[in-house]
Parts: C-alpha cells; structure tokens; sequence
C-alpha cells in the first residue's frame, strides 16, 4: 500500500566554508507585490536584475514555509534511495523528446568517455491529461496531494506574479504571459528532483569537475530552492563564471530561452553550469528541488507587440515568427541535448533560424 511510506525528515549539509567568487544577485520581495504600487516597483527591480551582468536573481515571501519545502527534498531523497528496479519504471521517453519520468545516472556524455553524475525525476503538472499518462512513482502516490499543493502553489502564487512582472516591464497588458502558461493546459512545466551524487562517488570520479555543462534553459523560467552544497556557476557577462549562492529563505530564479525568444533579448536566458562543489563538500550528495515553467504547448513562438521593444534596436532570430510552437522546441531541444558531447560548440540551430547558446 503506497499510503504507508513513511518519510525521514530531510536535513541540510552545513554551507561550505570556503571563499568563492560568488555573484551578486537582486533580491525581489514579493511581500510587496500586493502593496499598493508594489507591482510597479517589483517590476523596476526585476529590469535591473535581468540586466545585471548575470541575469539570475532571488524571490523571498514565496508563501511556502521551510517544513514544506523540506518535505519535497525528503520526498525526493526517498524516491533516489529506492531500488533502480522500481525507478527505471518511470524512465522518461527522452529518444522521442519526453522528459517527463525519470532520467538515469550514466545516459548523457558529458566528455568524452565520461557520464552524467545526476539522476533526475521531473514531474508534469498534477492535470487529468498528465496523470493519465503516466503512473507516478509510489512516493510521488503516496504523498500526491502535498506535492500538488506544492506545485499548484509555485505556479498560482510565485510563476504568475513572476509572469505578470514581465509583462509590466514590457508595458503589455498584466495577463499577457498568465494566459499562455495556463496550469490546466498542456506544456512542460514540471517539478524536478535531481540528485548529483558526491564529488568522491564512483559516478562521479570519471568527470573532470564539470558535471552539467554551460547550457541556457529552454522554457520561460526556472525556479531553484535553496539547498547549501555550491556547485551551480553563471557566466557572467565579462567571461567569467561565479558561484551561485543559495540563500536562506529565497528561491534563485533566471530566466530561460522562450521567454528570451519572444522578447528578442530584452529578458536574456543565462548561460550556467554545475561544476563539483568545493572539497569541504566532495563527500555529499547534491539534491536539488526546482520548478521549470514553459509555455503552454500550443503557444506559437512570435514577438511580443510590445512598445517598449520597438523603441528597442533589439533584433528577433530569423526562425522566430515561422510558427513554431512551444512544444516543437521543447521537443526539439530535449532531444538535441541528449547523449551529445557539447564540446567547443558555442550555438547550435535546435529549429531552422533559432540558434541556443552553449558553453563549454
Ligand atoms: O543543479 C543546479 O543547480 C542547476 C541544474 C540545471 O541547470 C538544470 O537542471 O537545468
Ligand atoms: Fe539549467
């Protein structure tokens, strides 16, 4: 009976005590989103933190508490522990660009002769289409409605206000994303639980310190919880990559490629990548919690008509407007980043005329 797993409490490593290069990132409070001409000022500090020279920024006043974000870690350490027989059941379809279910260590050539250290479970959103689909793995069963509180909760109560400031910026009615990343429609948003496995594991003994190379995301945002082992870097835009600290109380937020596309640059996706943590951390497994959002399938990729990118001299790629949808680039990016080596390569074309960055 899946209602009978039980969950031990999830505790937190101790932060590194190590000196690193870490970036400076914007803090956004949404405490003040619903204060009167709050949405206009969150909305000025979300243009500097998108400008900045790393694109990544945090949110604090989330409305979800501690307990509840460490029942999700404790959730998905349960879920990595249980044997590979029970996981490899839910295997995503990832050769025909689903990245739904759960990824395996070991699939994804990260260098030469040298697999991914990660292993990955993403959930789609909590919809009678997605449930029919697929049955979820037995803790995901067993504690369905606190995960899909939990989820409902990013997308109604975080992604919207995110969303809405979006649009404020781009001076285009408050509902302009809200309508195209519909919870009840189809898309690839989902709830991630990634586990990289200690610098000194087996798994992870064969990389050189480069665990997820330099990549942009490819929906419209992404959401990471705060969890202490450092490991995630940005390139900032001089060149040079900084640590990415996850802080107390915050969500670390960066946009992704969609919301790049459509925007012709105006909301950059940044380039980032997980390297092994620094040695006072070599020996811990990394788990990550993190919320993708991406637009709904059918959304065709197109410019925004928006006043403030006309006045730009912004350029769109020659592929947008050829009515691409969202799912054919998700779908195509899925596939295009699966068991490749990304070595030296800087762009890749995922569709014709639509170029994505990568970094080595
Ligand atoms: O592990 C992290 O902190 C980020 C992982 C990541 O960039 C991704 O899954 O796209
Ligand atoms: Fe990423």
């Amino acid at each position: 009976m899946t209602e009978t797993i039980q969950l031990s409490p999830f505790r937190h490593v101790p932060e590194t005590k190590h000196e690193l290069d870490w970036a400076e990132l914007a803090t956004l409070d949404l405490a003040a989103f619903d204060e009167p001409g709050g949405k206009a000022r969150l909305a000025k500090q979300l243009h500097h933190a998108v400008q900045n020279p790393t694109g990544f920024f945090y949110i604090t006043n989330t409305g979800l508490t501690q307990e509840q974000i460490d029942r999700q870690f404790a959730i998905g350490k349960s879920f990595f522990d249980s044997p590979h027989d029970d996981k490899i059941k839910h295997r995503a379809d990832l050769e025909h660009g689903n990245n739904f279910g759960y990824t395996p260590l070991g699939i994804r050539e990260i260098s030469p002769g040298a697999f991914n250290n990660w292993e990955v479970l993403n959930l789609p959103k909590f919809t009678p289409a997605y449930e029919a689909d697929r049955p979820q793995p037995g803790i995901i069963a067993a504690h369905r409605q606190e995960v899909e509180h939990f989820a409902r909760h990013i997308h109604d109560h975080i992604v919207k206000k995110l969303l809405i400031l979006c649009a404020i910026m781009l001076e285009v009615p408050e509902d302009y994303f809200v309508q195209t990343h519909r919870y009840d429609e189809r898309s690839n948003c989902h709830l991630r639980y990634m586990k990289y496995h200690a610098a000194n594991s087996p798994q992870s003994s064969r990389l050189d310190g480069t665990w997820f190379k330099g990549h942009t995301d490819f929906g419209s945002l992404t959401l990471v919880f705060r969890q202490p082992v450092a490991a995630l870097q940005v390139l900032s835009r001089d060149g040079s990559w900084k640590w990415v600290k996850s802080m107390p109380g915050s969500i670390t937020v960066n946009i992704g490629d969609t919301l790049e596309l459509v925007t012709k640059g105006f909301l950059p996706s940044s380039i980032h990548r997980v390297v092994a943590p620094p040695p006072d951390q070599r020996d811990v497994d990394r788990l990550c919690l993190m919320y993708f959002v991406r637009p709904e399938d059918q959304m065709e990729l197109k410019s925004v008509s928006s006043p403030v990118l006309e006045k730009s001299a912004l350029q769109a790629q020659p592929g947008l407007d050829a009515g691409f949808t969202a799912a054919e680039w998700v779908k195509a990016r899925v596939l295009s980043g699966r068991g490749k080596v990304q070595s030296e390569q800087k762009q890749e074309e995922v569709l014709p005329g639509m170029q994505i960055k990568y970094h080595v």
